[in-house]
C-alpha cells in the first residue's frame, strides 16, 4: 500500500516537474521571441536612420561576440558526442587521417609520421598514395597488419591494397597503398582473352585474372609447377583450366589429363589430351600410376638425348623454345594436369617398387615429386588441383617443390600455409580469409624463380570465368591446332598403349630424386621437420625445440610426445647466444635421421602396419 502511495506521489511530482518545464520553454520562447522582434525593429530604424553600413558593422560585432562566449575555455575538452556517427575514409582529403590511422594500427609510433612520397589521387576505381614510413619500421609488416590498418581506415579489407614499393624508386619501408571506391570483386566476371586468340605460345605467361586493381595478372608455366588448393565449389577446377588454356592453344604442347573427380569438368580435353584418364576408381589409379612412370622415364630419356645435342642447339642442359617445338627431336613442352589428385594420392592400395613395400597412393606422390624437381628443365609442367589441401594427403617433400601456389578460399589459416607456404598468414596472406562469394578470387604465390614471382611475395587475383561453353571452344580449338600442326598424339587418336619401362632403373632415379632417399610416406610431425630442415639435416647437428616449433607453428607440448612417439626426444645442448651460449632444448639431426630410416624400414619389411 505503502508503495503504491510512494508511486503515486513520485509520479504527481512528475507531473508537477512537467508542467513546470513547459512553462519556463513557453517562457524562453517568448523572451526569444521579444529579443528578435526588439533587434529587427532596431536594425530596421538604424538601417533607415545610417543605411548599409550599420547593419555590416552589427553584424561584425554579433560575430565576435559569438566566437568570445563559443570559445574552449582552456583546459577544457569542448563538447564531445558519448557515440560518435561512423567514420568514413578521409585520408585523401586530410592526410593527417592516415597518419593516425597508421598510429591506430600500431604500425608506427604515437610519435612517429608519414613522409608523403606521392599524394593521394585517383587511380582506377579507387584512391592511391605512396608514402614512406619512418626509419626503422616495415613495409612487410604494414602488409601483414594489413586489417587494422584496413579498420582504421574505415574500409573493408578487401578494399584495401598495400604494396611494397620495390626496384628503382622503392625501398623497404615505401608503400603503396591503394583503397578500391567498393568491393573490387563484386562486378561481373571477366572472360578470359584467351578466347579471342587463335593460337597461343606455352612459353608465354598465360593470363590468369585480375587483381583488385584490375591489372591483368600472367602464370608462367614453363620452368615451373603449380599447386591449386580451395574447399569445394570456389572454383579451383576453373582455375586449374585456365591455366591448363594456354597450353591447350600450343599445338606443340602435349597434355597428360587426369581427372580424380570423374565429372565432366575436363571432357572437351579429351580430344587432344596425350594421355587422358579420368574417374577415381583403382584401375584410374593404376592408369595414371603407369603414365607417370612413361613420363620419368621420358624426362630421364630427355636429359640424356639434350647432352648428346650440340652447343648452339642446346646450350645448358636445359629445353629451349627451339627445342620443344622441333617435332624429330620429340620432347614437347608436357604438361600433367590433375584435377582433385587426393584421390590418386590417397590410394592406400599396397604397391611394391623395387623390392620395397609401398602404397599406389606414396608410389605416385614421388613419381610426381620426381616429376616437379627434375622435370621444368626437360620441358615437364605439373600442374595439381585438390580440395584437401591437409598434409597427409599432399605430402610435404611434394609440395616442397611445387614452385607456383594458388589458394582459393580454405577452411582455415593451417590449410592456406599449407598451400600458399609456411608462415604465409603471418606475413599477411591468409586465404580463409577470402570470402565465399568471391568465386574464382584466391591467393597467387608465384614462383621466385620466375621473373613474375622475383618482385612479389603474394597477391590477390579473380580468375578470369571460364565456363564449359567457353573451355570446349578452347579445346576444340587446340584439337584443330594440333591436326593442323600434325602434333596430334596418343589417347586423341586412339592410342593409349603404355610404353615399356626399364623398373630397375627407374627405382633407383626415383631414390635418387627424393628428399630422404627412398619412396616412403613419413608421418607428421617428421615429415614438416624434414621438409623444413631440408639439406640441414646433413649439415647441422642439432636444431633446437623452439626453432622447430615457430618454423612448423604447431603447439610445443602437443609436438614434443609426437616426436618421442617416433623415437625422438629432445636433449639439452649448448647453442651460441651472442658472445657466449645458451643451454637450450632441442633435437639431435642424427636422431631425426634415424627415425627417418625407422620408417622407411617399417613400411619395408613384410607385413608392416601401413595399409
Ligand atoms: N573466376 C570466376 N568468376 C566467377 N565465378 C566463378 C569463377 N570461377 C569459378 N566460378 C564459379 O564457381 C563455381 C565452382 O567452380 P569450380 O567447379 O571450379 O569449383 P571447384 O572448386 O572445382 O568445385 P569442386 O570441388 O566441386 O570441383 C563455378 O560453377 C563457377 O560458376
Amino acid at each position: 500500500m505503502r508503495d503504491y502511495r510512494e508511486a503515486a506521489e513520485q509520479s504527481e511530482k512528475l507531473a508537477d516537474k512537467f508542467v513546470e518545464i513547459r512553462a519556463l520553454t513557453l517562457f524562453r520562447w517568448k523572451v526569444t521571441g521579444v529579443v528578435v522582434a526588439a533587434t529587427s525593429a532596431a536594425l530596421i530604424v538604424a538601417y533607415v536612420i545610417y543605411g548599409w553600413l550599420v547593419l555590416w558593422a552589427a553584424v561584425g560585432v554579433a560575430s565576435v561576440a559569438l566566437a568570445v562566449t563559443g570559445r574552449r575555455k582552456d583546459g577544457s575538452p569542448g563538447r564531445k558526442a558519448v557515440l560518435a556517427g561512423p567514420r568514413t575514409l578521409m585520408w585523401t582529403m586530410n592526410p593527417q587521417v592516415l597518419v593516425d590511422a597508421f598510429r591506430d594500427a600500431k604500425l608506427i609510433g604515437k610519435d612517429e609520421a608519414l613522409r608523403l612520397v606521392e599524394r593521394a589521387r585517383r587511380t582506377g576505381d579507387g584512391w592511391a598514395m605512396t608514402v614512406d614510413l619512418p626509419a626503422t619500421r616495415k613495409a612487410a609488416d604494414v602488409i601483414k597488419n594489413r586489417d587494422a590498418l584496413a579498420s582504421a581506415l574505415a574500409v573493408d579489407e578487401v578494399q584495401l591494397i598495400v604494396e611494397r614499393v620495390r626496384g628503382r624508386g622503392g625501398h623497404a619501408g615505401r608503400v603503396f597503398l591503394w583503397v578500391a571506391d567498393e568491393d573490387p570483386y563484386a562486378g561481373p566476371p571477366v572472360r578470359t582473352p584467351l578466347l579471342d586468340v587463335e593460337w597461343w605460345d606455352a612459353w608465354r605467361p598465360a593470363p590468369f585474372g585480375r587483381d583488385a586493381r584490375n591489372r591483368r595478372i600472367d602464370l608462367p608455366l614453363v620452368w615451373t609447377s603449380l599447386l591449386v588448393g580451395a574447399i569445394p565449389r570456389q572454383g579451383k577446377t576453373f582455375a586449374a583450366r585456365l591455366a591448363t588454356a594456354g597450353l591447350v592453344l600450343d599445338p606443340y604442347a602435349r597434355l597428360y589429363v587426369f581427372d580424380g573427380k570423374g565429372g565432366k569438368d575436363w571432357d572437351a580435353a579429351e580430344q587432344l589430351a596425350y594421355r587422358y584418364v579420368c574417374g577415381d576408381e583403382l584401375p584410374h589409379a593404376y592408369a595414371v600410376r603407369d603414365h607417370l612412370v612413361e613420363l620419368v622415364a621420358e624426362v630421364q630419356s630427355r636429359y640424356a638425348r639434350m647432352a648428346t645435342l650440340d652447343d648452339e642447339v642446346c646450350p645448358e642442359s636445359k629445353i629451349t623454345p627451339a627445342i620443344s617445338r622441333d617435332v624429330d627431336l620429340g620432347m614437347p613442352i608436357t604438361a600433367v594436369i590433375i584435377d582433385e589428385v587426393q584421390v590418386f594420392l590417397e590410394n592406400p592400395t599396397r604397391e611394391q617398387v623395387g623390392g620395397k613395400k609401398t602404397t599406389l597412393g606414396a608410389y605416385i606422390a614421388d613419381l610426381l615429386t620426381y616429376l616437379v624437381r627434375k622435370g621444368p628443365a626437360a620441358g615437364v609442367v605439373v600442374i595439381l588441383a585438390t580440395q584437401r589441401p591437409d598434409s597427409n594427403t599432399i605430402p610435404s617433400r611434394l609440395r616442397a617443390v611445387l614452385g607456383s601456389r594458388f589458394a582459393l578460399r580454405v577452411m582455415d589459416w593451417r590449410d592456406s600455409n599449407i598451400v600458399l607456404g609456411e608462415q604465409m598468414n603471418t606475413r599477411g596472406f591468409d586465404a580463409s580469409t577470402l570470402l565465399p562469394s568471391h568465386k574464382g578470387v584466391g591467393i597467387l604465390r608465384p614462383d621466385g624463380e620466375t621473373d613474375a614471382g622475383a618482385d612479389m611475395v603474394a597477391m590477390t587475383v579473380r580468375t578470369y570465368y571460364m565456363p564449359n561453353a567457353d573451355w570446349r571452344l578452347i579445346c576444340d580449338r587446340g584439337r584443330a591446332l594440333r591436326e593442323a600442326a600434325g602434333t596430334l598424339a596418343g589417347h586423341a587418336v586412339g592410342d593409349d598403349a603404355v610404353r615399356s619401362v626399364d623398373a630397375a632403373a627407374l627405382v633407383q632415379v626415383l631414390g635418387s630424386g627424393t628428399a630422404d632417399g627412398w619412396v616412403v610416406e613419413l608421418p607428421e610431425p617428421l615429415a614438416a621437420v624434414v621438409d623444413y630442415l631440408g639439406d640441414d639435416l646433413d649439415e647441422r647437428e642439432f636444431v633446437p625445440t623452439a626453432e622447430l616449433v615457430e618454423a612448423l607453428e604447431v603447439e610445443a607440448g602437443t609436438f614434443g610426445r609426437e616426436m618421442g612417439e617416433l623415437g625422438c626426444r629432445p636433449l639439452r645442448q649448448y647453442v651460441p647466444d651472442g658472445d657466449g651460449a645458451r643451454r637450450v632444448r632441442g633435437y639431435l639431426t642424427a636422431d631425426i635421421r634415424a627415425a627417418v630410416d625407422r620408417v622407411g624400414d617399417e613400411i619395408g619389411s613384410p607385413g608392416s602396419g601401413q595399409p
